[in-house]
């Protein structure tokens, strides 16, 4: 069974991993000073397991010998089988430490990474949307469209970070403007083989599926025309290009519900240290967003217009951040009140 300790550093080297669907990017932190060997971009789909995929992209191409490691993986961490969402890697903790020479293993939930990373991410690695720069040390909300749409709180209390990884990705959102009602209809909704009336959960809108719900709900609001595009980057490149009215029209809408939303987690966390936009998609629509549908929705919260006003938005435009706040941890691991219990293996 998992072993827990308080937050002690693991033993250096520590590789780190930020394990995703598609793809696994690797580092090696050698020592506490931080210096750091990164590693090429894994595609998944080359390994047949996350074993191999260490062994032969990462320990069998350096001089370094981690003693420990830390992942960060999209999907729930139960027990001593973690299954990968969208990919058929199975973690297995006990297996990883007798096979490559771990002596221990830390999981974590991949978001639960970005908020490490909304931490401690430097100005240069952010995008303000909006009129503020500047991200004060108080609680941080971040959510990241990509695959699905994962959110995660951050508080910040007695000089600390909580990291609060949830499933606010899955909340309801309806209808609010005249032309809401006339998408709503035709937005597939959350498969629920039980429920008479389908949901329309913020995943199903803001995701790379969601972005394609929206324009096809679009094109059939607009007598049913047959849709243009069958991929999200396709319809967001129409968007961004301004060569498409419908899909410039779903990416308009795309960044005003993300604001919605958005504004939404700052009020239930009270973020006044900013709200950050992590995922793939967000620096791909980088203009989208900063066009002011994203904002004017983020501050359209009555009666609380003068407190999401003072609240900075950010997309995150570093290429790794959860391994950055996989490395933040590690290397001070008392600055954030992060719970290892049922996810340490020593
Ligand atoms: N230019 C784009 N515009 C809109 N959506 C895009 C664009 N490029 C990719 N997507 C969509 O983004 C989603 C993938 O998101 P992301 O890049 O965050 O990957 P992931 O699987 O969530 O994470 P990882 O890369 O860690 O495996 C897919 O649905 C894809 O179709």
């Amino acid at each position: 069974m998992a072993e827990t300790r308080p937050n002690q550093k693991l033993p250096f080297p520590i590789l780190i991993g930020d394990i995703g669907g598609t793809n696994a990017r690797f580092s090696i932190i050698v020592d506490e000073s931080g210096e750091t060997v990164r590693f090429p971009d894994v595609v998944n789909r080359n390994f047949s397991t996350i074993d191999e995929a260490i062994r032969l992209s990462v320990l069998s191409t350096s001089s370094h010998k981690p003693k420990s490691l830390i992942l960060a993986l999209a999907g729930p961490i139960k027990g001593d089988e973690v299954p990968l969402t969208n990919c058929p890697w199975v973690v297995r903790p006990k297996v990883l430490m007798a096979d490559l020479g771990f002596s221990e293993v830390l999981l974590l939930n991949d978001f639960e990474a970005q908020a490490l990373a909304a931490a401690t991410l430097q100005p240069k690695d952010c995008q303000p949307l909006g009129p503020i720069g500047e991200a004060p040390s108080a609680s941080r909300v971040v959510l990241g469209p990509g695959t699905g749409l994962g959110v995660a709180g951050l508080v910040r209390a007695r000089d600390m970070w909580f990291p609060v990884p949830g499933e606010g990705g899955h909340v309801d959102v309806g209808p609010r403007t005249a032309r809401d009602y006339q998408i709503w209809p035709h937005l597939t909704p959350v498969h629920d083989i039980n429920a008479t009336l389908g949901r329309i959960s913020a995943e199903e809108l803001l995701s790379g599926r969601g972005l394609m719900n929206i324009y096809r709900a679009l094109c059939k609001a607009e007598g049913n025309r047959t849709p243009a595009f069958d991929e999200p980057a396709q319809v967001s490149a129409a968007g961004l290009a301004g060569s498409d009215g419908l899909a410039s029209e779903a990416l308009e809408l795309f960044a005003t519900y993300l604001g919605r939303v958005a504004g939404d987690l700052a009020l239930i966390f009270m973020a006044k240290g900013g709200v950050f936009l992590a995922g793939g998609i967000s620096p791909k629509i980088l203009p989208a967003l900063q066009s002011g549908a994203f904002r004017k929705a983020f501050e359209d919260k009555a009666p609380h217009q003068a407190v999401l006003q003072g609240i900075a938005t950010f997309v995150v435009t570093h290429p790794q951040a959860a391994l950055h706040g996989l490395a933040a941890f590690a290397l001070d691991p008392d600055a954030f009140g992060l719970s290892t219990d049922g996810r340490h293996w020593a």
